[in-house]
């Protein structure tokens, strides 16, 4: 990843030494604090406090893999004044995978749905939504991705279910590009049949697991809709108006890019998230700090581990991490011993309300 970032951008000398030693460091070294006084520094001191000088490879995945974001963006100068303050290193991987062959078809797809009936256009928005969570970058470049075999937990008519109260939804995106295009189809869908009157869509503040959306990103993926022909350019423009007249808003919360799970939600997003009709959550990372990031044995309730949430939850992931709750016996057996928990080929569709 390192290496791809040193070539997706010419960062001089200064830079690539520093992300050299961020390889290093943790690789082989111990935990270094944070050095830069970007605005995030305090909060950041408290999440690291417990582990800084400590090898790397004792700490917590979930606590390593947000902590090494953090210091990549420190090392390529995105909070200090200068040429590459605030410039996304992953930008140009980004818009590769919006301009390749495969989110072109993806998009393309998008335009069957008008011929669809009701029943068909609620799963084939649910099913987009929960396979684009396959186009992964950071999970790519760690297993090279396989294909889809099925889903574990769920289905289309469970998640639809859970909208039948009123209020706002909310969700929690993901990667940008291609699942976040799905994404935003899931949100038209939901504000054209009524589901939701309002959407507030939630994305990472700063760069993040490679892929992940920000607001840069949102901007970028529906710029690329508007311009599009056929339905899914409708589904564009809609999404804009939606945005301008506040039936949609954008949120980046700095606890999405926080090494920690969602019991440790503060106060201000709690609140906001109890009064969600819905909250649906996207993807591997946002399902591991759900349920909290355990070993679980499959079968717990899913209800059971998303009882600290503050709002009825809908999670819509490919499984990418052993973690994985609200599974039945069976369903185990038949998938066996297999990668399935880490392979990318097997997602849910998993709902439960307070
Ligand atoms: O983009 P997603 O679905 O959150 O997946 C991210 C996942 O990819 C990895 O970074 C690498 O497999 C996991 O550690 C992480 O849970």
């Amino acid at each position: 990843m390192l290496e791809q970032v040193c070539s997706a951008t010419p960062y001089g000398a200064e830079v690539r030494d520093e992300l050299a030693e961020l390889l290093s460091e943790t690789t082989t070294g111990v935990v270094a604090p944070l050095d830069d006084q970007a605005p995030d520094h305090g909060r950041w001191a408290s999440w690291t406090a417990d582990w800084v000088g400590r090898p790397w490879r004792e700490t917590p995945f979930l606590w390593a893999e947000s902590y090494f974001f953090r210091r990549l963006l420190a090392a390529v100068g995105y909070f200090e004044p200068g040429p590459w303050c605030g410039v996304d290193p992953f930008a140009p991987m980004k818009l590769a995978e919006l301009r390749s062959a495969a989110t072109a078809e993806t998009l393309k797809a998008f335009d069957a749905l008008p011929g669809l009936t009701a029943d068909e256009r609620d799963a084939a928005v649910v099913q987009a939504a929960v396979w684009g969570n396959q186009a992964d970058l950071a999970f790519q470049l760690s297993t090279g991705v396989s294909g889809a075999a099925g889903l574990v937990a769920g289905g289309s008519q469970e998640f639809w279910s859970l909208f039948d109260t009123a209020g706002p939804v909310h969700l929690v995106a993901d990667n940008a590009a291609g699942e976040l295009a799905a994404d935003l189809a899931l949100i038209d869908h939901l504000l054209t049949t009524g589901r939701a009157d309002r959407v507030v869509l939630h994305v990472k503040p700063t760069p993040y697991y490679v892929s992940d959306a920000t607001p840069a990103d949102v901007l970028g993926v529906l710029r690329h809709l508007v311009e599009l022909p056929g339905e899914v350019g409708a589904i564009g423009q809609r999404i804009w108006e939606g945005l301008r007249h506040g039936r949609i808003e954008l949120r980046a919360h700095p606890f999405f890019c926080a090494p920690v799970d969602y019991r440790a939600m503060p106060d201000d997003l709690r609140n906001e998230l109890a009064s969600a009709a819905v909250t649906i959550l996207k993807g591997d990372l946002n399902y591991r700090r759900l349920v909290g990031d355990r070993y679980w044995p499959a079968t717990t309730p899913f209800a059971e581990a998303v009882s600290h949430f503050p709002s009825p939850v809908a999670a819509l992931r490919v499984l990418k991490s052993e973690v994985v709750v609200g599974l039945d016996e069976a369903t185990i057996a038949d998938l066996g011993e297999g990668p399935w928990r880490t392979s990318g080929s097997h997602a849910l569709i998993q709902t439960t309300r307070p």
